[in-house]
């Protein structure tokens, strides 16, 4: 078991090149926000643009556009419904996150059924959420990408059949994220990451971010720092620590901390913690 902490930041947070442009820092398209849960996108495509994404678009039921608009005008947002425009801006992306806030009903499962046919083996897909319940419900087969799954106990529990209690069993949530070829985020209060090679835990983190939509924000982070930083496993990791030690920090003043509070101090975490000159 290797750790995550403050050297990881150092050792992924690259400092800026001047000769840079939004196109350096990738895309990002998000895929949730149901007419129910439309904050989970909101703070997932938040969290991605706070945390540095080139280019961000979201797509989402329309009930959402007025809202996401409202919190965030560098976003773009289009209707999930609309199967042409879901494809193109699929293609266009070099990250997908779906998941956050897409439930689980027809509507949602053909929204990510369109996003698998979809998506190619170079693009980052992060499946949160709804998503990772209904790729385990539907017993739908992953795609041919470069996979991050970023589930909670439950979620894991879904799709690994590694039951809640069992999960302590380093080794055999190992043996699911291989069979699965994956990045897995096995998010508690002490989140591990499942890479290839390692295991990763985390040394940060708070009961203060228990609440709803903590796991949409991180994410959207994850979306934005795997979309900038050239390392994908220890761009992973970084989004995990730093979702973490914002929260410890707020927390030192806070009973709790919620998830709009941490997005806010993300750009200034993360000139905080990039790499030295
Ligand atoms: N503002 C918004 O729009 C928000 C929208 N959201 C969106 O809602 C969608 C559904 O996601 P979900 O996580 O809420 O529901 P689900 O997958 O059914 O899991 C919950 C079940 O598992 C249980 N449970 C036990 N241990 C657990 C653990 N460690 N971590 C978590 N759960 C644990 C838990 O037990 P209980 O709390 O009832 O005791 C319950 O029975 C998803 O798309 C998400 O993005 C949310 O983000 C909220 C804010
Ligand atoms: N007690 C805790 N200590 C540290 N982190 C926590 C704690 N409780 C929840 N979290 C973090 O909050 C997030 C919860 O994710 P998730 O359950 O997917 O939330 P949601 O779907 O509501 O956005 C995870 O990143 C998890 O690590
Ligand atoms: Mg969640």
């Amino acid at each position: 078991m290797k750790y995550i902490n403050q050297a990881t930041l150092k050792q992924t947070i690259r400092v800026r090149p001047d000769n840079s442009f939004k196109g350096t820092y990738g895309h990002i398209t998000l895929v949730g926000g149901n007419a129910n849960f439309g904050g989970a996108i909101i703070m997932a495509t938040m969290a991605a643009v706070y945390s540095g994404a080139g280019l961000v678009t979201t797509l989402t039921d329309p009930a959402n556009k007025t809202s996401i608009h409202a919190q965030l005008p560098e976003a773009m947002v289009a209707d999930y419904h609309n199967v042409d425009t879901l494809t193109s801006s699929v293609q266009g992306a070099d990250v997908i996150v779906i998941g956050c806030g897409l439930g689980t009903d027809a509507e949602a499962l053909a929204v990510l059924k369109t996003v698998f046919k979809t998506v190619t083996p170079e693009q980052l897909l992060i499946i949160d959420g709804s998503a990772i319940t209904m790729v385990a419900t539907e017993h739908l087969s992953l795609p041919d990408a470069r996979i991050i799954l970023t589930p909670h106990q439950i979620e894991w529990q879904r799709l690994s059949g590694i039951k809640l209690a069992d999960q302590s069993d380093v080794a055999r949530n190992q043996t699911v994220r291989d069979q699965l070829n994956a990045i897995v985020v096995l998010k508690s209060h002490r989140t591990q990451v499942y890479t290839k090679d390692d295991v990763y835990e985390n040394t940060a983190g708070t009961p203060a971010q228990a609440t709803g939509g903590m796991g949409d924000t991180l994410a959207g982070m994850v979306g934005g720092f795997v979309a900038q930083f050239a390392n994908k496993e220890n761009a992973v990791a970084a989004a995990v620590y730093a979702h973490s030690a914002i929260a410890d920090q707020l927390a030192q003043n806070q009973y709790v901390v919620l998830p709009h509070q941490i997005i806010h101090h993300i750009p200034q975490f993360m000139k905080q913690n990039e790499a030295d000159k």
